[in-house]
């Protein structure tokens, strides 16, 4: 995307730079979507482990979505209050089940995609360069543990993050996304460097983030069993020289059909590739990301 290869244009309140951040937004989201094999999940080749989704789905889903990245970054620039984030993001979830007849594709990235773009909008307007992650931590951390220790809802997400005492979405944004700073990019910059392709670097990075993440979607289907089948999957894949290793497309072809057959679906892992392709988009960290 040649627009948000252009250098960062300074200041925040351009609405070329607010168009340009929500594009990268979106194109993330398309291009974690496209993506393939990934295992168990949805992409143009097929709609893995999942019966009411497919890459149509998913592309009336982010593109509904460009209004709501931009608004929340602009939210950010402004420095917006943990609240107004919030209405932001419920507005939005209500925008993509509209435009999906009910399917939840993007939940997770909402939340997630959406603190990252407002983290950029304040980063923008700041005087001095800014960590996205410390200002996610700082501005937010306390606001996001707080909802979730209120919150009593019955989603997917709730029900397995209190079953299982595991973080979920909001712990991993609470943390300040560890597994987008400290796993998903360093990976898709370091196969890049080593002149891996565009999707060979995507791929690694997909199954760095699945090989340690407490994936929620792969608790709610399967229990601790599925995510350990999956992170040992995507561990054995890595240590077999993932990418590097010259049958690499086959096997992961061959993890990807036995998720189908496990009706594993890593929808955390996915919007986490998101979140990494995003902001190695909009910070010019991996070449051709
Ligand atoms: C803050 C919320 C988004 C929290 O929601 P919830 O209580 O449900 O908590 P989580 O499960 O922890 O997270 C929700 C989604 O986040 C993705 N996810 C899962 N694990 C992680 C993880 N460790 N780190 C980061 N992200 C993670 C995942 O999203 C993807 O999967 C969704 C599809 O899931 P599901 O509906 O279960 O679909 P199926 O598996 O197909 O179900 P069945 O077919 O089996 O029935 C899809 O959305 C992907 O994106 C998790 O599902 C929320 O409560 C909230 O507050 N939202 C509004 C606020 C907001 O957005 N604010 C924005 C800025 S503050
Ligand atoms: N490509 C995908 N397939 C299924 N669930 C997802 N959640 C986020 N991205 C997904």
């Amino acid at each position: 995307m040649e627009a948000i290869g252009m250098a960062l244009i300074a200041n925040a309140a351009h609405p070329l730079r607010t168009q340009q951040v929500a594009r990268a937004a979106v194109r993330a989201l398309y291009d974690e979507m496209c993506l393939y094999p990934k295992p168990g999940l949805v992409s143009k080749t097929d709609n893995g482990s999942h019966d009411d989704m497919q890459a149509a789905t998913f592309i009336k889903s982010l593109f509904s979505l460009r209004h709501y990245f931009a608004a929340i970054y602009e939210a950010g620039a402004r420095n917006a209050d943990f609240a107004e984030l919030t209405r932001l993001g419920l507005a939005a979830e209500a925008t993509m089940l509209r435009a999906t007849s009910g399917v939840n594709t993007h939940r997770g990235a909402i939340f997630n995609l959406g603190l990252l773009c407002a983290a950029l909008g304040k980063a923008d307007v700041a005087d001095e360069p800014a960590d996205l992650a410390q200002i996610v931590v700082d501005s937010w951390g306390a606001d996001i543990k707080l909802a979730d220790s209120k919150d009593r809802s019955s989603s997917h997400g709730n029900l397995v993050c209190r079953k299982y005492a595991v973080g979920g979405a909001r712990g991993e944004a609470a943390a300040g996304f560890p597994h987008v700073f400290k796993i998903g990019l360093p990976t898709l910059t370091a196969i890049r460097l080593a002149d891996g392709s565009v999707g060979a670097a995507r791929c690694q990075s997909f199954f760095a983030i699945m090989a340690a993440l407490e994936d929620t979607n792969l608790l709610h289907r399967a229990g601790v069993e599925g995510l350990h089948y999956a992170r040992t999957s995507a561990i054995s894949f890595l240590a077999e020289g993932g990418v590097f290793a010259a049958n690499w497309l086959q096997r992961a072809k061959q993890i990807h059909h036995a998720f189908v057959a496990r009706r594993l679906s890593p929808g955390g892992s996915a919007d986490l590739l998101a979140a990494t392709l995003f902001i190695a988009a909009v910070t010019e960290r991996a070449v051709g990301a």
